[in-house]
């Protein structure tokens, strides 16, 4: 478990017409600075919404020392994730239901420089893809379907969040736990007590009137949890 918990603003509730002043407003240091920048690249093809892609990512890289956490829900993460950790994302995610080979992929993530991510919808388990899970340095549990924010919480997921940490805490995985959808200031001790060590939130943040405190806020609640 990381020692204090890991806020990742999504950007996908930002201002897309000045992505690089919304990032910024997350990046002074201190408390209110996000441990990760959680970007959505979406294709209109594994879910029902479009957003951005590599050239986007690549300029949000150069504007920002904040790492970059790259959620694709794509068609074909074999063939397109390589892209984003050579561009130098921090972190990109795959989903297991859309990667042909994911031990594979998570090699060449890792040779490329990144840390490799696997996420799982939340109707599929986890179970059948525990040994995959073994090459992987996270795990990006969503607890809303993939493909638009402002979604309700879906509370049934964090069974597999549970199973994570088991796994985790016991030494037979070594993952950062990583949730996805409807955090907060609801719904983020319930997930914190359950072991998530990332919390993706993005209209909790890019809604709040000043993101940089709606970023410390939920750590400190996070943080309050998992001490308690
Ligand atoms: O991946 C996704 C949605 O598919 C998320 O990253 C959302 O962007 C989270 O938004 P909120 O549920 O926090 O508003
Ligand atoms: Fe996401």
């Amino acid at each position: 478990m990381v020692a204090s918990p890991l806020i990742a603003p999504s950007i996908l509730s930002a201002d897309f017409a000045k992505l690089g002043e919304e990032i910024a407003a997350v990046a002074h240091p201190g408390p209110t600075r996000a441990d990760w920048v959680h970007v959505d690249v979406m294709d209109a093809h594994f879910v029902p919404n479009l957003t951005l892609g590599l050239p986007v990512v690549q300029s949000l890289l150069k504007s920002t020392d904040v790492p970059i956490d790259c959620h694709l829900m794509i068609d074909d993460p074999d063939r397109w994730a390589i892209g984003y950790a050579e561009a130098g994302a921090y972190n990109v995610t795959v989903h297991v239901e859309a990667a042909a080979d994911p031990v594979m992929l998570a090699k060449n993530l890792r040779a490329a420089g990144a840390k490799a991510g696997l996420s799982v919808k939340p109707g599929t388990p986890l179970e059948p893809h525990l040994e995959t899970l073994k090459h992987y340095d996270t795990l990006l549990v969503m607890s809303v379907e993939p493909g638009f924010g402002g979604q309700s919480f879906i509370a049934d997921v964090l069974e597999k969040v549970r199973t994570a940490r088991r796994l985790a805490d016991t030494g037979h995985l070594k993952l950062i736990v990583e949730i996805d959808g409807g955090i907060n200031s609801d719904t983020i001790e319930q997930a914190a007590e359950a072991g998530v060590d990332c919390f993706v939130a993005g209209s909790a943040v890019y809604g709040a009137e000043d993101p940089g405190r709606a970023v410390a806020a939920l750590r400190e609640q996070a943080a309050r949890v998992r001490v308690s």
